[in-house]
């Protein structure tokens, strides 16, 4: 019995410390997974275009949608990616419209295919939901010559997004999502090294990229002032999905053993990284609020380089010649 006593002495700290430790991470985790939507709205009829469906905050995007009855349209890069992904949404909601459709940002061509392809389908579109985005990629080209960052998070949403107007125009009330970062508060626009020819790095290309998609949310917002389709951009919050997937470190035995278990309590999951998006794309409050800026689904603050309008008119001109858009 004594023997039983001491031993409970020895391990009852132990036990206390790991159990307060538990519960403080728990409460961590509770706090960072931030702000919710937690409307129920009925969906059914509407339909909607997510790009990256197939993963993290679009595949949770496409999920919640499809649960509450739209037509979702996947656009991803990857046939078999998208295909796996949409079987598995449409067995856990029950929605047999879900879609999965190729669109690969890094090619205008491949954009332009599936913008044609989907209006020959569809009469409507009600939300569009730029969401697709790669990060920390070495220095890469896209089909047409545009860094990577540039090219797939902005170019090809801002050639999507102007194929896909017509469409939106004629639905509308109808919204373009634009899902950007609070990364951008690091972002410049590099007017004279857009590109990164002259000097390269991932994280300084993935900055302007997020702000590029902010001067893009506004710009097109105040374009379409009187047309029913409203713009809004956001920031998801940090969520433990494959963003960080170019990112040598991340793809460490260290990261994914250690590290990651240690961020759990610091990062949102993918379901709940994609609230703001569907806090965007849905909440009947925002009918008619276009323009704005939201974070754990609400006004958030832009940096002064996203409220810069001549660099957002700048950037639509020059977004213009590099998509090869005849307006
Ligand atoms: N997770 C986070 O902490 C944060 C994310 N964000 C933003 O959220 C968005 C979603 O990211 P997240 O879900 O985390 O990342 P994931 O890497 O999990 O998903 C990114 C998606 O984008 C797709 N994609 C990448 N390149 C292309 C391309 N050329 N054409 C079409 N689709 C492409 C990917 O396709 P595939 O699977 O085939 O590679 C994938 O479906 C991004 O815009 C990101 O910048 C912003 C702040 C923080
Ligand atoms: C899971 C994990 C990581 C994830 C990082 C993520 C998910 C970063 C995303 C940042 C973005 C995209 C910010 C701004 O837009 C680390 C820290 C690399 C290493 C340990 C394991």
């Amino acid at each position: 019995m004594e023997i039983i006593i001491h031993f409970l002495h020895k391990i009852a700290p132990i036990f206390l410390a790991h159990g307060i430790v538990g519960i403080i991470a728990f409460c961590v985790r509770l706090y960072m997974q931030g702000g919710k939507f937690r409307k129920q709205t009925d969906e059914t009829g509407k339909v909607a275009i997510v790009t990256g469906g197939n993963t993290g905050l679009g595949r949770e995007t496409v999920m919640e949608l499809a649960r509450r009855g739209a037509t979702v349209y996947m656009a991803c890069r990857s046939k078999e990616k998208g295909e796996r992904a949409r079987k598995e949404i449409v067995k856990r909601t029950g929605n047999p419209n879900v879609f999965s459709r190729e669109c690969d940002l890094s090619s205008l061509d491949s954009i332009r295919q599936f913008a044609a392809d989907f209006k020959k389908e569809q009469s409507q579109l009600h939300v569009l939901i730029n969401n697709a985005g790669v990060f920390w990629e070495p220095r890469r080209l896209t089909k047409e010559g545009f860094e990577m960052h540039l090219g797939v998070n902005h170019i090809g949403h801002f050639l999507l997004t102007n194929l896909l107007l017509d469409v939106l125009e004629r639905t509308a009330p109808s919204r373009v999502v634009v899902v950007a970062s609070k990364a951008h508060e690091r972002g410049q626009i590099h007017v004279e090294d857009m590109h990164g020819q002259d000097f390269y790095d991932e994280g300084v290309a993935y900055c302007q990229s997020k702000l590029a998609n902010i001067l893009f949310a506004r710009e097109l917002a105040k374009r379409l002032e009187g047309t029913g389709v409203t713009v809004n951009a956001l920031n998801p919050g940090i969520a433990d999905t494959e963003i960080a997937r170019n990112m040598i470190f991340f793809q460490t035995k260290f990261a994914q053993t250690l590290l990651r278990p240690l961020l759990w309590s610091v990062m949102k999951t993918p379901r709940n990284g994609a609230q703001t998006t569907l806090y965007a794309a849905l909440d009947p409050d925002l009918a008619k609020v276009s323009g704005q800026y939201f974070s754990d689904c609400k006004l958030a603050h832009l940096a002064p380089a996203a409220l810069d309008d001549q660099m957002a008119n700048w950037l639509w001109a020059q977004s213009e010649k590099w998509a090869q858009i005849a307006l």
